[in-house]
């Protein structure tokens, strides 16, 4: 198998599995965190598939940040989905990073783009990885109890919550519900953004466009309907230089996404674990329905 098990650790009522992998897209080892919830170690082959929620860190992250600090495991086994915590970026020997050495760019920061620029493009394709290849080396080994393809749905945080809205927004059927905590929702006109696409994409806006949820709400359609839920706090110390979550709000007026997209600011939360953690159970209950366990 791809697929190693590096630990597994006992977490409510299911299990953490550390898992790393070769992989194709950034041509390193790639660690993943894999929570199954209880239902998976009670129900049968034939059983009906689990669905699965793909969570997208955010900038410094690994797969244990929100592992360990976000409390999805006690929401997973209430609904009964399994939860995908890829890594931000590839690593290891070889790999580019930020010249500034700074933490928002580079290994820990991989925007979930795949890279054009060289020397990023050698490793930084996080797009494919994380939609392309990831699901496809889950289900060679867990795939006849989870469902990692069609009963799918996807949030993240700050950079990740860019990624999920990005993620879903490019491939809008395939991911039942979108979700994102506190995320960067105009990467083209903000700081983070604009370095992370200058470094990865070059100077064509053209393709920055493909990827900023900000744009993406004028070119996909939103045909059934669906609502987008954001939670971001009014404590966030990046909320008015690179989260300015008013500016999807305002893209999506006039279009299929206008009213679609829940933004609630919180009175007094930060950026942290602890913010995320206090509204995972909302989340966590959103994407219950869109994937038909409640
Ligand atoms: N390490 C930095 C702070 C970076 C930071 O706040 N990272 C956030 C995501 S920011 C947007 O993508 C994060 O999730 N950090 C990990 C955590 O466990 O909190 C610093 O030292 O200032």
């Amino acid at each position: 198998m791809a697929l190693k098990l590096t630990s597994t650790i006992a977490v409510c009522g299911g299990k953490l599995l550390k898992l790393s992998h070769p992989s194709s897209s950034t041509g390193t080892n790639m660690d993943i965190n894999l929570y199954l919830p209880k239902q998976y170690y009670n129900s049968a082959e034939s059983a009906k598939l689990i669905p699965s929620l793909l969570y997208l860190s955010g900038l410094t992250c690994s797969p244990q940040n929100a592992s360990e600090k976000a409390f999805w495991q006690i929401q997973a086994d209430k609904y009964g989905f399994a939860v995908i915590f890829p890594d931000t970026s590839p690593r290891g020997e070889g790999v580019a990073t930020d010249p500034e050495g700074s933490w928002d760019f580079g290994i820990g920061a991989g925007f979930y783009v795949n890279a054009t620029e060289q020397p990023y493009s050698a490793h930084y394709n996080m797009y494919d990885y994380v939609h392309k290849e990831l699901p496809q080396v889950l289900a060679e080994e867990f795939g006849s109890k989870v469902d990692f393809f069609d009963n799918i749905s996807i949030t993240g945080h700050s950079m990740g919550g860019f990624g999920a809205l990005s993620g879903y927004l490019k491939n809008i059927n395939r991911y039942k519900s979108c979700s994102a905590f506190a995320p960067i929702v105009n990467p083209s006109t903000v700081p983070w953004g604009q370095k992370a696409f200058k470094g990865y994409l070059g100077e064509d806006k053209r393709i920055w466009a493909e990827y900023d949820p900000s744009d993406l709400v004028k070119t996909v359609t939103n045909v059934n309907g669906d609502k987008i839920l954001i939670h971001v706090g009014t404590s966030d110390p990046f909320l008015e230089k690179h989260l300015k979550p008013h500016l999807i709000e305002d893209a999506a007026k006039g279009t299929s996404w206008e009213g679609k997209i829940e933004v609630n600011i919180e009175d007094g939360f930060d950026h942290s674990y602890y913010f995320i953690s206090s509204f995972v159970p909302q989340h966590a209950e959103f994407h219950a329905k869109h994937l038909g366990l409640i």
